[in-house]
């Protein structure tokens, strides 16, 4: 088995752009990139994979093997998915909350396929058993997309269900829950930047 963690660094997480200026988001994507990998490697990940457009922002890369593809995301993971020949755990960069208890619950499936469903239809993991058979297509209703192409691919699944690592770091209002439930170099970056203040029954953000 292997994972592999699509990641572009240039210009990352536009949607937090309302709170976050270009060179935080670069900095921060980067914080939860490592803490992924360190997830990966709790859970016993060997070989990992970081499949990038460029090499900028991996210069000092030692934990993972980087890969470069400029293509898009889809087209640079089908292209790997192709090449492999061992079982893939797809996870994105953008999952500080992801433990690797939860990594390990995933890569146990008895089933064909295990999708970990994101907020808004996305999808945040994707563990293949037959990379050869199996396509992606992220963006859109990506995690209903990846349920019809695994059926289409005669590949029975399972959808992990949690809250936790359902929940990917795209917009504002996620690093209230990164703030809440989270640990280390990502929640920390955060914090020193916002706390939490609770308006109209929810938990919000304001910057320090
Ligand atoms: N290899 C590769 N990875 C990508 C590319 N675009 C995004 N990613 C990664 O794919 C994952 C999901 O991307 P998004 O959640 O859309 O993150 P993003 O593009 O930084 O954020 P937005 O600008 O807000 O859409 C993250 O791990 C990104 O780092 C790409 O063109 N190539
Ligand atoms: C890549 C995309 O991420 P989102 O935009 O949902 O965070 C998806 O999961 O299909």
């Amino acid at each position: 088995m292997k994972a592999v963690i699509p990641y572009k660094k240039a210009g990352a997480k536009s949607r937090l752009s309302p709170v976050l200026s270009l060179e935080e988001r670069e900095e921060f994507v980067e914080l939860m990139l490592s803490q992924v990998i360190e997830s990966l490697e709790e859970a016993g990940i060997e070989k990992i994979d970081v499949l990038s457009p460029s090499g900028y922002g991996l210069e000092g890369m030692t934990k993972a093997r980087v890969l470069l593809d400029e293509k898009d995301l889809n087209e640079a993971l089908n292209r790997y998915l192709e090449e492999a020949e061992e079982p893939v755990l797809i996870v994105m960069a953008d999952l500080p909350l992801l433990s690797s208890d939860h990594i390990k619950g995933i890569t146990s499936t008895k089933k064909d396929v295990c999708i970990v469903p994101g907020k808004g239809g996305g999808t945040n993991a994707l563990f293949i058993k037959n990379p050869s058979s199996y396509r992606v297509r992220y963006y859109g209703s990506s995690f209903l997309t990846h349920c019809s192409i695994a059926t289409a691919a005669g590949q029975n699944f399972e959808i992990y269900d949690s809250f936790l690592a359902g929940t990917d770091i795209d917009e504002p209002e996620d690093l209230v829950e990164l703030m809440i439930h989270g640990k280390g170099p990502a929640r920390d970056y955060i914090t020193r930047k916002f706390r939490l203040e609770v308006s109209r029954g929810r938990v919000g953000l304001v910057p320090l």
